[in-house]
């Protein structure tokens, strides 16, 4: 594979460790991306030719464990009789090729750094969230040559949110990403636990000025924008995880599987791209093709498809057409809104709150893009739309309304995302010019197109909204349309009676 100086140590370094790289990857510098992987060759894909294998993506990650081992077989039994017959015997890749498969030793984890095994277990095990996988990552990169061409690779600066001015973030005004970014959090945890920590056990980490709160920051950064959530007891069954978020896995998520994954961490993403993908098999983690990759085509993996707000907060950048982008309503914006248009006091609105939330409600509803009003937003209208009296009925029965809009919840709801729509600085008109200008900084520009499209998700959901239930009508449209096409059908069936 090609590759500068450092990537040639790293790879050095990979193939040391038991990593294997298929001839057909190399590294490449991509425009606005950075490092990325891109196929030396054609990497064929079977898929093409059998349409029905693999026809959906879960069937094949299911399915694909099981026969990675099986497919890395057939390859080399092809390579043996195309040698046979005298043919070209360099290795033909397939779809299903591993591109690279990584040992799973290399991986920089709470279990695999050395940092753990040289403290006081008790204390250790008191560090919240990530703070031991980034104090892990200090001090290997500080004191250790471990994973140093590792690294020697690994960007120092980011465009992801947390290092935005506030100036730059002003420009996503109206974004509810503005209050995940958790900055002040982690300075918070650097100054109270990190610094302390470090100091107090200095017998290990050595000099503590060398872990600034800079260091700290851009090893989050690492953890945030490139590591991979590996099982440590792969058999802990995690299908109720299913439907997590992705904010409430990184919230939840346990240390212990937090992994940073040398060279799997150097595909970029693109949302509807991705040709190929990571499976876990005991003692390797394979990168995997997806589809067919054609010489010079970047290899794409996924980041599981974030919504732009979400891509710009974790990786620093944005995708023009993101088929994942969404928009979000708090449930305050209803609990304000429509509570207190209600003549509800804010204990009552706060009691309705509550309720909702203990019956499952989440706190924030996504429009996604096919504009289609969340049903837990319009069960939370509904709820605080109801009389007392239905209210109490509601809460005995521990049932929130259900998600069906009427006149009522339709109107409301209209108002709740207009009023959405008025919390950003500029209209869709005025950031689609900003667009058309290509001298826009980088950010500012991200920033547009982040705002662009929850807006542009808001004003469908508002068209959507205004198809199906007219503004001022007491009816849905589908109802009218339905009536009179039944009052037609009414009046042929007398005729024929007649
Ligand atoms: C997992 S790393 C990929 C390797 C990275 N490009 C590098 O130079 O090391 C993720 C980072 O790559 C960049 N990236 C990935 N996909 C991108 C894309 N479609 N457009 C722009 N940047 C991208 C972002 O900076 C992101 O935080």
């Amino acid at each position: 594979m090609s590759s500068s100086s450092g990537e040639q140590t790293f790879v050095d370094w990979f193939k040391a460790r038991g990593g294997t790289v298929h001839d057909a990857v190399g590294f490449k510098q991509f425009e606005g991306q950075g490092r990325g992987c891109v196929a030396l060759q054609d990497i064929e894909s079977e898929l093409l030719s059998r349409p029905s294998v693999g026809s959906t993506r879960l069937a094949r990650s299911l399915n694909e464990q099981q026969r990675s081992a099986e497919s890395t077989t057939t390859a080399r039994s092809e390579e043996v009789s195309e040698r046979r017959r005298g043919a070209d015997i360099r290795p033909r890749p397939q779809a299903d090729t591993v591109l690279f498969s990584i040992p799973r030793p290399i991986l920089l984890t709470t279990s695999t750094a050395a940092l753990p095994t040289l403290l006081p277990a008790e204390e250790w095990a008191e560090l919240g969230g990530w703070t031991p996988l980034i104090l892990s990552m200090m001090y290997e990169y500080l004191r250790t040559s471990t994973w140093q061409p590792y690294f020697a690779l690994l960007p120092t600066e980011f465009d992801s949110l947390m290092f935005w001015s506030d100036e730059e973030l002003a420009q996503l005004e109206g974004s509810t990403v503005l209050g995940k970014i958790g900055r002040e959090e982690a300075n918070e945890t650097f100054d109270e636990t990190v610094k302390p920590f470090v100091e107090k056990h200095a017998a290990v980490f050595g000099d503590a000025s060398d872990y600034s709160a800079e260091l700290f920051h851009r090893m989050g950064s690492l953890v945030l924008s490139r590591s991979f959530h590996v099982d440590s007891k792969p058999d802990v069954d995690d299908e109720d995880d299913d439907e997590d978020s992705d904010d409430e896995e990184e919230e939840r998520e346990d240390v212990a599987d937090v992994a940073m994954v040398p060279f799997a961490d150097i595909l970029n993403a693109k949302s509807g791209a991705n040709n190929a993908r990571l499976f876990y098999e005991p003692t390797t983690l394979n990168m995997m093709s997806t589809t067919h990759i054609p010489a010079g085509a970047q290899i794409y993996n996924t980041y599981a498809d974030p919504p732009n707000p979400d891509l710009l907060r974790r990786y620093g950048h944005v995708d023009e057409v993101n088929e994942a982008d969404l928009v979000e309503i708090g449930l305050e914006t209803v609990v304000d809104l429509v509570g207190e248009a209600r003549g509800m006091g804010e204990e009552e609105r706060e009691a309705r709150a509550e309720w909702l939330l203990e019956m499952g409600i989440d706190d924030t509803f996504s429009i996604e893009t096919n504009h289609k009003l969340p049903d837990e937003l319009v069960s939370a209208i509904r709820a605080f739309s109801l009389s007392d009296e239905d209210f109490a009925k509601a809460q005995k029965k521990e049932s929130p309304p259900k998600p069906k809009l009427d006149a009522e919840s339709a109107a409301w709801a209209r108002k709740i995302v207009e009023q959405r729509l008025g919390e950003y600085k500029t209209t869709v008109e005025e950031d689609e010019a900003l667009l058309q200008d290509g001298s826009i900084p980088l950010r500012r520009r991200m920033a547009v197109i982040v705002r662009l499209g929850e807006k542009r998700l808001l004003q469908g959901a508002k068209s959507k909204l205004d198809a199906e239930w007219p503004e001022g009508e007491a009816k849905p449209a589908t109802q009218d349309k339905k009536r009179s096409r039944d009052a037609k059908d009414g009046g042929r069936k007398k005729k024929a009676k007649q």
